[in-house]
């Protein structure tokens, strides 16, 4: 299911915009972190986002039994789907003859998801080959590629027109952008009326600055995390209104405390453990209406 091949995606790929969407591009490119790629494996839909939900303790079982370690990253896996469900659970009324836009759509498996749940089209962009590839290929083998493609373009500047699209999402993808560029994006390409949807970790203005953990956090992903307050104000001056903001920072906390347990342990679950737990780090959903 993870073989590479290449397709339409790559067949005229714009140059990224900045030598720094070089080094991303390149970064996605080559990633192929088994904490993914395991997880994606145990039903088809590969993420790059975190999970939320409690942990099912009887599902998982005794440590020391032989299958432990498949179910715990069954377990991972199903808080991930989990996160993204409810994700979609604030894109509002999609009917089947609308479009959905991805954007920063990794390897694809929030659209698959998506397209699953409404009928509709989804169109996914990121700055990677590797990964558009692999999301057009997983649409293939669906056979729902007549719905759900990904391509690679800079999400700031999209092939989307003006008013064409009834809701789309950023699934921890905004540490890339400026958010004002992207949020204006957003806003040009969505209906009046339509709705915007984030999942996304944010640092804590109540803490004063990015504490150690978050510093950390950005140097793992070559990313730069923003404050709550920069999105509320980068959603406001660009006709996004804020509906619906939830603090998952507690749900999602019993994800990265089983996944310190395992053995795809990448480094980073500590700085993500202690920045939840100092109050440093957030970890939240925005919906916005596009007024
Ligand atoms: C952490 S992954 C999230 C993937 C996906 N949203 C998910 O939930 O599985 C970040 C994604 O953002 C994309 N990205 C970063 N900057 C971008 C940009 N300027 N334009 C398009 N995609 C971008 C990367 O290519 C990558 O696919
Ligand atoms: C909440 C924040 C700050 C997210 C940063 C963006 C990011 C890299 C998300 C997860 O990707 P991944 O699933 O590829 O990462 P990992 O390999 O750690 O699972
Ligand atoms: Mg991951």
């Amino acid at each position: 299911m993870t073989t590479e091949t290449t397709s339409t995606a790559t067949a005229k790929i714009p140059a990224p915009a900045t030598p720094y969407q070089m080094d991303i591009a390149r970064y996605w490119n080559n990633e192929a972190r088994p904490v993914n790629l395991r997880l994606g494996d145990v039903d088809g839909l590969y993420h790059h986002h975190y999970g939320i939900g409690a942990v099912d303790h009887a599902a998982l079982g005794d440590p020391a039994h032989s299958e432990y370690e498949k179910k715990l990253i069954a377990e991972l896996h199903r808080l991930e789907s989990a996160q993204a469900e409810f994700l979609l659970d604030h894109l509002g009324a999609v009917q089947p003859d609308d479009t959905l836009v991805d954007a920063g759509c990794g390897r694809g498996g929030s659209m698959v998801m998506a397209h699953r749940r409404f009928g509709c089209r989804v169109e996914g962009v990121t700055l990677s080959a590797t990964q558009a590839d692999f999301g057009n290929r997983r649409a293939r083998e669906l056979r729902i590629d007549d719905h759900v493609r990904s391509r690679v373009c800079d999400m700031l500047d999209t092939p989307f027109d003006k008013g064409s699209v009834t809701a789309s999402w950023n699934n921890e993808s905004t540490m890339y952008v400026d958010l004002h560029d992207l949020f204006a994006e957003h806003s040009r390409f969505l209906k009046v009326g339509g709705r915007y949807v984030t999942i996304t970790g944010c640092w804590n203005p109540r803490y004063g600055q990015p504490s150690k953990w978050v510093s950390q956090i950005n140097a793992h992903f070559e990313c730069n995390i923003h404050s709550r307050r920069e999105y509320l104000r980068a959603m406001a001056d660009n006709r996004l209104v804020p509906q619906t903001i939830v603090d998952l920072t507690p749900d999602t906390l019993p994800y990265w405390e089983l996944r310190a347990t395992s053995s795809l342990v990448t480094g980073i679950e500590k700085a993500f453990i202690e920045s939840y737990r100092d109050g440093s780090f957030q970890y939240v959903l925005i919906a916005a209406d596009r007024v």
